[in-house]
């Protein structure tokens, strides 16, 4: 499975998003973290910014919601044309309904779930997402350390997809760099995000390179 970088526009400068997401052309998606000061006590980006950002990418936009009510708020982003929608499973009342309509608009549908949320209770709704989503980190801020104690639910969500045979993807958030990411990737994920490591880098091109070469090198 190929190992996918989306640097989090998270660390980008807030008052040039549009040059630095051209900074980031080689990743494969962007990631944009979007929090509303609820859900997470920081609070970063919605809607109309987020419709702009859709149109100027030069990669598909990888919309991580830490929002209250994503059952209301989520089918926006796939309409503002998000090509993967992620909602947190302790914010959603109806999980299957909202990721039903998330594909039914076109977008991935991810589910994420907080350092200490379980996995288990979710792995019957594998066939109704595209996405996973372990944070690695507790969500609500960038350049915080990657969570050792997250790595053991990785690997049961990798177990659990490889025995149902559905195409889901395990991405990881937080933490996520060169000394990092070959542990995510031992475990299963294939999707990892990587906020402070690519805009801190002087290099953001090889940065991306980088990291996508040794996580390759550890996937499964
Ligand atoms: O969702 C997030 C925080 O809630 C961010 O995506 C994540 O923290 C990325 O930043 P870094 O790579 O610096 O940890
Ligand atoms: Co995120």
């Amino acid at each position: 499975m190929p190992a996918l970088i989306n640097p989090s526009i998270l660390s980008a400068d807030f008052a040039n998003l549009e040059r630095d997401l051209r900074a980031i052309a080689s990743a494969d998606y962007a990631h944009v973290d979007v929090m509303d000061n609820h859900f997470v006590p920081n609070l970063t980006l919605g809607l109309p910014v987020f419709e702009r950002l859709a149109q100027v990418s030069p990669v598909p936009l990888d919309a991580h919601l830490m929002i209250d009510d994503p059952d209301r708020w989520a089918p926006a982003y796939a309409e503002a044309g998000a090509a993967s929608v992620t909602f947190h499973a302790e914010a959603a009342t109806a999980p299957v309904r909202l990721a039903r309509e998330l594909r039914r608009l076109g977008a991935r549908a991810g589910l994420a779930l907080r350092p200490a949320t379980p996995v288990e209770p979710f792995l019957d709704l594998l066939g109704e997402i595209d996405m996973i989503l372990v944070m690695t980190v507790e969500p609500g801020f960038g350049g915080q350390s990657f969570i050792d104690g997250t790595l053991p639910k990785i690997r049961r969500a990798r177990q659990a997809v490889g025995e149902s045979g559905l195409d889901v993807w395990i991405q990881v958030d937080g933490g996520v760099s060169r000394d990092t990411i070959d542990r995510a990737a031992d475990a299963g994920a294939n999707v990892f995000v990587a906020g402070s490591a690519v805009y801190g880098a002087q290099d953001v091109p090889a940065e991306i390179a980088a990291l996508r070469d040794l996580a390759t090198r550890h996937s499964h």
